[in-house]
């Protein structure tokens, strides 16, 4: 796995690394050596263009320039001001060696003259900004970002897109888009999501020294991105002992009269994850409804109220299913109602592992008055318990329903303050959104993203009912709670891709990912035990 850091937290590796007598200036050198070591491998590069800004993004720009020129690649530096004017000492002393080299420079050129080198140019180093990036992007670099992104050329940005911030991941004007990013120490939660997934093309990290990795880890990493051989720990071994039950059964409740696909979906999505045997358990209202949609999957009418919902009568009924079941999941389509709190409530205090996705998440926010955090009591228990929140149901959940997280490192925040509350190993918030965080006690994983084309409705649905049948699959056993909602979330998106094959990018249906997902288990088990195999792109 690797270590994901807040920006503020490489700041520390920075001086943590000087202390080990790693120098500030040392490290640029690295930084900038690297950056051109990886336009170099782009291939056929003879001349190249360097964006340089005025901080230590541009230090190591004007470092990746001399660099390039040693290997006898015609380079130009094109910065706002003259090297000698550079404010910053180490960007200044870098600049004026460059210079010294024979590193030729273009100063506050125009549009045209930009666009002129840039046509002329094999490929661009973006070094206007870093991480130091902060409000709105100012001229010139709106204007050379802009030039940039419509010439064409390859583009290699270093440390981070110029316009995109590296924590949030929001890039709310002008932004490079890059074809590889060159990112220093370790990788940054703003490159991993939102707008970050669209614009740093491939990532490659520049360790910059051998100290790094061991100095990151001990900096109490954000998050940790999985590579696919990680997840053999929680792949199921294929047996043919087996029969319907011990592949693992699951319970799905929920629907209501106003909402009969959601429970549909999820409990068809458990079956083709993998689990042997699925019960479903809807209001009886709608049973004739829903069982004409499922042949394989018996369905039990749970005792209605007149809104079309699951009312509390349902309760022991739903506590006896659960015991039988290896895992339960609810929520889907359930709405928010007396009776589907009290059902919520009484799956929560018995003791069959447990998923809950979105109204039986609402229901929570109502039963704790949307601040779960301070009721840990709730979701204490000994065997495993996954929430599955999207963002706006997160942020019901802890307070913030009008303010809900609107980043990566908001959904880690605002799910560790369910899981730190909570304190124990059993609980994980798969906090969803264009990445998705699996947040436990001790870690939050992140699995690859899907494609967007997840973003439909009853994608979510989809997503509960895997991840109901991979815990139904190990029966509890479960050493790493977070790592097997992670499977699932790959496996939600390596269906998704397979079902854009089909469908096209835009034609994707919730039901087309579920029926992909058989297929995409089987090439992601190959995939995870063959990882060299392997040519996806493993970065966004
Ligand atoms: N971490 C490491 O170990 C290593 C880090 N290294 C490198 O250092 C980089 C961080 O350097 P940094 O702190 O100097 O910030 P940086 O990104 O150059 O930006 C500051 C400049 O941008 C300007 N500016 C800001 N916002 C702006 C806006 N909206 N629009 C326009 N301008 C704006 C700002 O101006 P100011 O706001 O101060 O007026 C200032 O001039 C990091 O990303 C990596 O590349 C490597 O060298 C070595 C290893
Ligand atoms: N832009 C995106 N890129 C990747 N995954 C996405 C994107 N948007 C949404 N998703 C994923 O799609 C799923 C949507 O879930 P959810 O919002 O609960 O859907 P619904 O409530 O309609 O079932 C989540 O797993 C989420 O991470
Ligand atoms: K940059």
């Amino acid at each position: 796995m690797q270590p994901v850091l807040n920006v503020e937290d490489v700041k520390r590796v920075e001086v943590a690394l000087t202390r080990v007598g790693v120098s500030i200036s040392e490290l640029m050198h690295r930084a900038g050596c690297a950056a051109a070591q990886e336009a170099l491998a782009l291939g056929d590069v003879q001349n190249a263009v360097i964006l340089a800004g005025m901080g230590n993004n541009g230090g190591d720009g004007w470092v990746a320039a001399e660099a390039l020129l040693a290997h006898g690649v015609n380079v130009k530096v094109v910065t706002p001001i003259e090297p000698d004017q550079l404010s910053g000492d180490l960007a200044r002393q870098v600049a004026q060696r460059a210079v010294r080299a024979g590193v030729s420079t273009l100063v506050g050129p125009s549009r045209d003259e930009l666009e002129g080198l840039l046509s002329a140019s094999d490929v661009a180093l973006d070094c206007m900004l870093g991480t130091g990036f902060h409000g709105d992007v100012r001229a010139p670099f709106d204007i050379w970002i802009d030039c940039v992104n419509s010439s064409g050329v390859r583009v290699v940005a270093v440390d981070v897109p110029s316009g995109l911030s590296a924590q949030t991941g929001h890039a709310p004007g002008a932004c490079v888009v890059a074809d590889l990013t060159v990112t220093m120490l370790c990788l940054k939660p703003g490159l991993l999501a939102d707008d970050g997934r669209d614009v740093c093309g491939s990532i490659v990290v520049a360790p910059l020294a051998e100290q790094t990795e061991q100095i990151v880890v001990e900096a109490d990493p954000v998050a940790w991105r999985t590579d696919l051989e990680d997840y053999l720990d929680v792949m199921a071994p294929p047996t043919t002992a087996v029969d319907k039950f011990s592949r693992g059964s699951v319970l799905v409740v929920g629907g209501s009269s106003r909402f009969v696909g959601a429970p549909i979906l999820a409990a068809r999505a458990a079956a083709r994850a993998g689990a042997g045997y699925v019960t479903l358990a809807v209001p009886s209202c709608i049973v004739p409804q829903v069982q004409a949609h499922v042949l394989e999957i018996p369905v039990v009418g749970l005792p209605c109220d007149e809104d079309g919902t699951i009312s509390k009568d349902a309760v022991p009924i739903v506590t006896k299913l659960a015991e039988k079941r290896s895992a339960v999941l609810a929520g889907p389509g359930m709405r928010v109602s007396g009776g589907t709190v009290a059902v919520v409530s009484a799956l929560l205090a018995s003791p069959t592992p447990l998923v809950l996705d979105a109204d039986a998440l609402n229901c929570i926010a109502r039963l704790t008055s949307g601040k779960l955090q301070d009721f840990p009591e709730i979701l204490r228990r000994s065997t495993p318990l996954v929430l599955t929140p999207h963002r706006r149901e997160l942020g019901r959940l802890v307070g913030k329903e009008e303010n809900p997280p609107a980043s990566l490192v908001d959904q880690l925040e605002d799910a560790r303050k369910i899981v730190w509350s909570d304190g124990g190993s059993e609980l994980v918030v798969v906090a969803k959104g264009t990445a998705t965080g699996c947040v436990g006690v001790e870690q939050a994983i992140l699995p690859k993203p899907g494609p967007a084309a997840l973003a439909t409705a009853g994608s979510g649905d989809v997503l509960g009912g895997i991840i109901a049948s991979k815990l139904a699959q190990t029966y509890g056993r479960v050493d790493n709670l977070p790592l097997l909602c992670a499977l699932s979330c790959e496996l939600h998106g390596y269906a998704a891709t397979l079902a854009m094959e089909r469908m096209g990018s835009r034609g994707v249906m919730a039901s087309d990912i579920i029926d992909e997902l058989g297929i995409a288990d089987d090439a992601l088990g190959e995939r995870v035990t063959f990882p060299d195999a392997d040519n996806g792109d493993e970065n966004n």
